[in-house]
């Protein structure tokens, strides 16, 4: 059987990154860049005031007393104008934040640091050297600068960054769809009242929220019944998307009928894993669109779409860091359930006294869903490991991070 490893990278050596395209910047968001960012423009645009205060000339202020000798306001600059009156020696212009420094000055001066005399007039209680609380034009970016390099990540800085260069559509590789099919005969939709030997599908709604949080789009395409017929139309249906993720009809009962229908309309590329949960998982193709199929127990098809199918989106857009963060954790109480596989098991993983410690989420049978029920962290217990003892430190992939309580707490 397969191990977790060589599973992994026989699937990413099928996947190829997603064509390149333009969105909108606000629908850029965990998408990669596809071209480098050269700034077109400085920023700031043009040297500005740092402090609301006064804009003046540095030679003309000589403190004796405490203060200098007063000063004639000509006007103001508020941020968004720009001042059409030059300072001249003996005069000043208030100036706001952001506000374009005014011809002939050299310095700004904050309103604290002066006192008015009257509408006219103020003084100032400090010197104020040429360049104080003046941001020059393409201090942050030069033109024809590198800003943002091809294969950045674009998250809401980069976004912002982009946005202060005029990038209202951004190239990149695309996000990409995602087909999730539930299958067989047991399957009612989730609004309907149980039946005798039925289940509601709630695979297909697990499997849409994990693809969401995992930066693609889901598109949930109904069930295929335990039919060939079915089955088939639906797969072909499927193939219209980039990635199709199938639960259920893996295994070896009679109507599992998913790896024998990527022989028909594809290839088979492995099957069965060694690992626990979720053993059966089928990697293949529905003609040229890769098929990841995941086992239907749904802790299962939770934790093998943790695995495979998160690393197998990033890889599609075009992502080279593909896994969650892997960290050494604690285990709180002793765990007994041996594993001859490798066991990914449910825990949470929280900060106790500096420390990152799990507790596992309850009992680990693929069918116990409410094992996923604040699970954020899968401990990763090696193959034919021995009952361990609390204490035990263990290696968990986390699936999302513990909150501290304080920003100090843990520095
Ligand atoms: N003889 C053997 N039987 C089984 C083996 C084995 O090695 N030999 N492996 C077991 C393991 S481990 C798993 S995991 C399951 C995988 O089975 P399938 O992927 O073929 O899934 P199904 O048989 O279709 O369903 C399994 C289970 O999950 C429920 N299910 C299916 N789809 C959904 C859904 N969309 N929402 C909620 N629940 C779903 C289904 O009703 C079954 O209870 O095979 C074992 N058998
Ligand atoms: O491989 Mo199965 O998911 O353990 O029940
Ligand atoms: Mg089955």
């Amino acid at each position: 059987m397969l191990s977790v490893e060589d599973a992994l990278s026989q699937m990413l050596a099928k996947i190829t990154a997603l064509p390149t395209v333009q969105v909108s910047l606000s629908e850029a968001q965990g998408l990669l860049l596809a071209t480098d960012v050269i700034a077109q423009e400085e920023m700031p645009p043009f040297a500005n005031s740092a402090m609301d205060g006064f804009a003046l000339r540095s030679s003309d202020v000589q403190i004796q007393d405490g203060q200098s000798s007063p000063l004639r306001i000509i006007g103001e600059v508020p941020a968004g104008s720009v001042s059409t009156k030059t300072i001249q020696p003996g005069t000043t212009m208030r100036i706001m934040t952001g506000a374009p420094i005014p011809p002939g000055a050299d310095t700004v001066l904050q309103v604290e640091l002066t006192r008015l005399i009257d509408d006219q007039h103020v003084t100032l209680l400090r010197e104020s050297a040429p360049g104080n609380n003046i941001r020059p034009a393409g201090e942050d970016m030069q033109r024809g600068q590198l800003i943002l390099s091809q294969g950045t990540e674009i998250g809401p800085w980069e976004i912002g960054i982009l946005a202060a260069l005029g990038w209202a559509k951004v190239p990149v590789i695309r996000r990409a769809r995602v087909a999730i099919l539930g299958t067989g005969d047991e399957l009612i939709e989730i609004d309907q009242p149980l039946q005798p030997g039925k289940i509601r599908n709630s695979n297909s709604y697990l499997l849409e929220a994990a693809v969401r949080r995992a930066g693609a789009i889901p598109f949930r395409i109904g069930v295929a019944l335990d039919t060939k017929e079915s089955l088939r139309a639906k797969l072909l249906e499927a193939a219209r998307y980039d990635l199709i993720l199938t639960s259920g009809g893996v295994s070896v009962g009679e109507f599992d009928l998913v790896k024998q229908m990527m022989e028909e309309q594809g290839e088979i590329n492995f099957w069965r894993i060694n690992m626990r949960p979720g053993k059966p998982v089928a990697f293949g193709h529905i003609g040229q669109v890769p098929l990841l199929g995941l086992p239907g127990n749904p802790v299962s098809t939770a934790v093998t779409f943790e695995l495979f199918g998160g690393p197998v989106i990033r890889k599609l857009q075009g992502h080279t860091r593909l896994y969650k963060p892997q960290v050494e954790v604690i285990l709180q109480d002793s765990f007994t359930e041996t594993a001859s596989r490798r066991h990914f098991v449910r825990a949470h993983v929280d900060w106790q006294d500096g420390q990152l410690v799990a507790q596992v989420t309850g009992a680990q049978g693929s069918h116990i869903l409410t094992s996923l029920r604040n699970a954020n962290a899968l401990l990763v217990i090696p193959e034919n490991s021995g009952a361990l003892p609390a204490g035990s430190r263990v290696r968990a992939l986390m699936l999302t991070w513990p909150e501290v309580a304080s920003v100090l707490a843990h520095g």
